[in-house]
C-alpha cells in the first residue's frame, strides 16, 4: 500500500482547555484512498483534519504528505492540499463566478485556465445556469457545490472535506458525491468527515473510527462490519465502538 498522508503522535490540547482533544494519533492514510473520518460530536475530527491542512498546530507530533514534512516542507504541503470546510468559505455578494476566480487566483491559477475551469466545474456540478448570480441567492446545496469548487480548482492531490453533504437535499448530495467518486478515480486521495454512516459506507474505501481524541479501529468498510459481532452495516459498528451516550458539552 503506498501511504499518501502518515500521521506520526499527534497530539492536541487548546490553550482554554484542560484535556487533550488528540491523544497520539497514529494513521496511515493510503494513497488514492476516500478515507472517512468518522466519530460522534467532539471526537476530534474537526482538529485532525485542521492540523493537516496546516490551519492549526499540533501540541506535539507531526505528519507528511506525500512525503513532505510538515515540520520541514509547510508551504510544500499546501501546495498539494485543498480545503473544503465546514463553514462555508464564500463572500456571499459576490456571484459564483466571481468567488472562484478570487479562490483561484490565491493558488496562482493562471487566469484563462481558470476561467475554463470555473465553467467546466460548475457545469459539472449543475451551476451552469447560476453562474453569474450572487451567492447569497443561493440555496444550500448550491452553496455546498461551490464551495467544492474553490477547494480543487489548483488540482490538489489530497482533498480534506470536513461534512461536504451536510444540510443539502438528496439531489444536491447525490452529485457531490458522484463528482468526489469521479476525481478519486483520477487519482485524488479524498479525506472526509461525515455523520452519514450509510453514505460513507457506500462512499469510502478505508475508515477510521475516533473518539475522545483517539483512534478506535481503521480498515475498509466491509473488514470493520466483519470483525464486529452482528454487525450488518456500518452504522452498527460505530454504535458497538462508540457506545449510545449523547455527547453534548459546554
Ligand atoms: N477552539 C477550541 N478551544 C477549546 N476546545 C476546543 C476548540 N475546538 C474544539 N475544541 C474541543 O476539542 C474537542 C474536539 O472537537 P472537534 O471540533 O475537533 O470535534 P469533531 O469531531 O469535529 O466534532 P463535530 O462532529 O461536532 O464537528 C471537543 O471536546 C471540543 O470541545
Amino acid at each position: 500500500m503506498a501511504v499518501m498522508i502518515n500521521i506520526q503522535n499527534i497530539s492536541k490540547q487548546y490553550k482554554d482547555s484542560d484535556s487533550q482533544s488528540l491523544e497520539n494519533v497514529v494513521l496511515q492514510i493510503p494513497q488514492q484512498s476516500v478515507f472517512g473520518l468518522l466519530g460522534p460530536n467532539g471526537a476530534g475530527k474537526t482538529t485532525l483534519i485542521s492540523i493537516l491542512c496546516g490551519i492549526l498546530k499540533p501540541t506535539s507530533g507531526s505528519f507528511e504528505i506525500d512525503g513532505s514534512s510538515s515540520v520541514q516542507n509547510p508551504s510544500e504541503i499546501k501546495n498539494k492540499i485543498g480545503v473544503v470546510p465546514q463553514e462555508y468559505a464564500l463572500y456571499p455578494t459576490l456571484t459564483a463566478f466571481e468567488n472562484l476566480m478570487y479562490f483561484g487566483s490565491l493558488y496562482n491559477v493562471p487566469k484563462k485556465e481558470l476561467k475554463l475551469k470555473i465553467t467546466d466545474y460548475l457545469t459539472h456540478l449543475g451551476l451552469s445556469n447560476f453562474m453569474h448570480k450572487k451567492v447569497q441567492t443561493f440555496s444550500g446545496g448550491m452553496k455546498r457545490r461551490v464551495n467544492l469548487i474553490a477547494g480543487i480548482l489548483h488540482n490538489p492531490k489530497v482533498l480534506f472535506l470536513d461534512e461536504p453533504t451536510v444540510g443539502v437535499d438528496v439531489q444536491s448530495r447525490a452529485t457531490i458525491i458522484s463528482y468526489l467518486k469521479e476525481l478519486n478515480k483520477k487519482g485524488t486521495t479524498i479525506v472526509y468527515t461525515s455523520h452519514l454512516m450509510a453514505e460513507a459506507e457506500d462512499f469510502c474505501t478505508d475508515i477510521a473510527i475516533i473518539d475522545q481524541g483517539k483512534i478506535f479501529i481503521q480498515g475498509t468498510p466491509k473488514e470493520l462490519i466483519q470483525n464486529t459481532p452482528n454487525a450488518r452495516k456500518l452504522e452498527e459498528v460505530f454504535i458497538a465502538l462508540t457506545g449510545k451516550n449523547l455527547r453534548d458539552v459546554v
